[in-house]
Parts: C-alpha cells; structure tokens; sequence
C-alpha cells in the first residue's frame, strides 16, 4: 500500500516515462523514471524527503550525491540534518569531488541518489568518500530499479542501502532488446 502511494506520487508528478530508453549501464528498457520531475517540485520533494529520512536513523556529518541526479536531493537531505550536501561529477568520465568540496576524515556521510539501477554511480560515489577517509553510515534512494542489492555493485553495503520506492523493471541488453524493432532508437535522458 506505501509503495502504492509513492508510485502514485511518482506517476502524478510525469515521473514515470514510457517508450523505447537506453540506460547508463547500455541496457534498454521500456520505462525511465524521470526523478527531475519530482524534485522539480519542492512540494514532491519535501514528501519524498520525509518519507525516505524515516528510514534512516543514523547521524551524519554530510551528505553527498552524484551529479546531476544526486545534486538537489543532497541539498534537500542534508538541509534535513542540518548539514552540508555535496555533490560529485565526473571529468572525462572519472568520478570526483570538485568546486573545493572536501570530505574531512572520519566524517560519517549520507551518500544519496535519484535512481539506482545497476549501482556503479553510487559506488563511484562511495569510493570518492572513502578514498578521502569518509565514513559512509548509509545509502539513500529514492527509487530502486536493480533486482537484487546483492547482486548488484553495492552488495558490500546491502546492509546500509535504503531506498523509498522498488521498482521491478526490465532492462535488456541492445542485442536482445525486444523494443528495438518496434521503436529503433532508444531515447537517451540521462547526461551519459
Ligand atoms: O545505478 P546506475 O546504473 O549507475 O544508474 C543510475 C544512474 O543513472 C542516472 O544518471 P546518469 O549518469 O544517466 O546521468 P544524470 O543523473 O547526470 O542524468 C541516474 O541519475 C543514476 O545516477
Ligand atoms: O539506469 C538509468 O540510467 C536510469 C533509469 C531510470 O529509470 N531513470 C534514471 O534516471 N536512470
């Protein structure tokens, strides 16, 4: 029934897309939850806020995310704990904190993120964390599209990895992507 409600949500804000989509990981697939169009409302994102901060009990020195999916949600988490939210973007394709952001060692960090599929942005994340001596206390996500956590880039850190709305979606590779006859190209929404 919750996970109803926060479908529902998603749906009446535009955020469930339908067609022909080339994900990160170069699979295709049918859907595409555009999390833009939630957090483009703060009255969406101030729900999705609160919903997914009651799952988390931890204390956190900040919070960080991957740009571009992760930048407002890290802002609207960490302005929740009263904290600072970073992001991080890639240059030529290498994931890094950038614009004098610094993680202090020892500092226990929130890594959040719009949408995980196959986990590898949010585990570029947390290597960024790490690689600075961060401490990642827990994961965030607003919406999960990977089958099993545990067969994913983030099985290491199942037991820290929260998220608000699961979604079982298919993903196939280009060879055996059933939409591609139909529809040929794939849409491409994301920035990679
Ligand atoms: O779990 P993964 O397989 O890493 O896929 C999920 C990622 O893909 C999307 O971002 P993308 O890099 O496409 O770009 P954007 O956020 O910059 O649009 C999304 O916002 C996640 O960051
Ligand atoms: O895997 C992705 O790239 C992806 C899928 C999705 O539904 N939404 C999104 O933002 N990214």
């Amino acid at each position: 029934m919750y996970q109803q409600k926060i479908y529902n949500l998603f749906k009446e804000a535009g955020a469930i897309m339908e067609g022909h989509y080339l994900y990160t990981s170069g699979k295709h697939g049918s859907h595409y939850i555009q999390c833009a169009q939630v957090l483009k409302s703060p009255y969406y994102t101030e729900i999705l806020v609160k919903e997914l901060t009651k799952k988390l009990t931890g204390e956190y020195d900040l919070v960080i995310g991957p740009a571009v999916g992760g930048i407002t949600l890290s802002y609207e988490i960490a302005k929740h704990y009263n904290v600072f939210g970073l992001f991080t973007e890639r240059e030529d394709g290498v994931m890094k904190l950038r614009r004098g952001f610094e993680i202090p060692k020892g500092a226990k960090v929130l890594v959040v993120e719009d949408v995980v599929t196959t986990g590898g942005s949010v585990k570029e994340v947390i290597d960024v964390v790490e690689d600075a001596g961060g401490e990642v206390k827990d994961i965030a996500v607003l919406v999960d599209r990977c089958k099993d956590i545990k067969k994913s880039k983030l099985s290491d850190y199942k037991d820290k990895y929260h998220a608000l709305l699961k979604l079982d979606l298919e993903a196939y590779e280009p060879d055996d992507c059933p939409l591609c006859e139909k529809y040929g190209r794939p849409i491409k929404p994301g920035s990679r």
